[in-house]
């Protein structure tokens, strides 16, 4: 969390004044318009009968977010990488409002996965909202290729080097939606001084770097405090050990968002595995 990095970011003196991107919950006519680097790239990279996520804004995200809530977010870690594009399709199938991409540098976690290329190469075979994790030692010099692949949300973590807020605002100031990820040794009173700066918290129940691991009990009274800390508006996510007997007690302690892997991709019908996770989830999330 230190304070040197070498991100540029644009002078933004207020983020809804410049981009029309607000509080998650808010409705409103959007006067921002995609930079033409993610435009462009994004829509040569999607079919022309796939409109609904090209020219979508930080705002159209939110709300489309925000209607599908609970929503479970299959954790592209565990997909059966050989047969990408089958799996893509079936996730499709199983109406998965979120994709969310793991991309690990082998460095912040012990562990390498993927990067912007690959998921650049899938951004045209689905309509679903593409969120990047960043689990990356410096996600600033990265930033702006997740944007280009195609991400409409990228996620960055506290514990991250450089300068969180300006890593936020980066990502906001490209039309996205910022995440801010917190590790489980990481108090949620640390993101307290970033108040205002992201959209969304993703709360890592397991340490990052490998699916398959059990949830750690701890994230329940973490999620509690989260959603004391940043109210009603803000997205909470919850990543790690999500299945049929953590996913609702996660979503009464007020996630919205489950990043799920193993109880995904382990199961032979990954629709059946999404609408039972859901069902489970909404049963518990409250003022559903
Ligand atoms: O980011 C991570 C791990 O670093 C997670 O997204 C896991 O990939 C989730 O896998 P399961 O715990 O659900 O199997």
């Amino acid at each position: 969390m230190g304070d040197a990095s070498p991100l540029r970011v644009p002078e933004v003196e207020s983020r809804e004044a410049t981009s029309g991107i607000g509080p998650l919950s808010r409705t409103s006519t959007d006067p921002f318009t995609t930079p033409p680097q993610f435009c462009q790239r994004w829509r040569t990279a999607i079919s022309r009968n796939r409109t609904v996520a090209v020219g979508m804004t930080a705002v159209g995200i939110s709300e489309t977010l925000r209607r599908r809530v609970p929503i479970v977010a299959p954790s592209m870690l565990k997909v059966d990488f050989g047969n990408l594009a089958r799996e893509i399709q079936l996730l499709d199938e199983a109406k998965s409002a979120v994709l969310h991409w793991d991309v690990m540098d082998g460095n912040f976690v012990p562990n390498l996965s993927y990067g912007a290329m690959v998921i650049a190469s899938c951004r045209k075979r689905t309509d679903a909202i593409f969120e990047a994790h960043l689990m990356v030692a410096d996600p600033a010099p990265y930033l702006d290729e997740y944007v280009q692949a195609g991400c409409q949300w990228i996620t960055i973590h506290i514990e991250s080097q450089g300068n969180a807020k300006q890593h936020l605002r980066h990502i906001r100031a490209r039309g996205c939606l910022a995440g801010l990820c917190i590790n489980p040794e990481t108090p949620a009173e640390a993101i307290k001084p970033l108040l205002g700066e992201f959209d969304t918290v993703l709360v890592m129940s397991v340490k990052p770097g490998f699916g398959g691991q059990k949830f750690i009990p701890e994230s329940l009274e973490k999620l509690e405090s989260v959603r004391r800390i940043v109210g009603s508006d803000t997205l909470i996510a919850v990543d790690g050990g999500i299945g049929s007997t953590t996913i609702g007690p996660c979503a009464a302690a007020g996630a919205e968002v489950f990043v799920a892997g193993s109880a995904v991709f382990d199961r032979p019908d990954y629709r059946q595995a999404v609408e039972e996770l859901t069902d489970l989830a909404r049963r518990q999330t409250p003022d559903l």
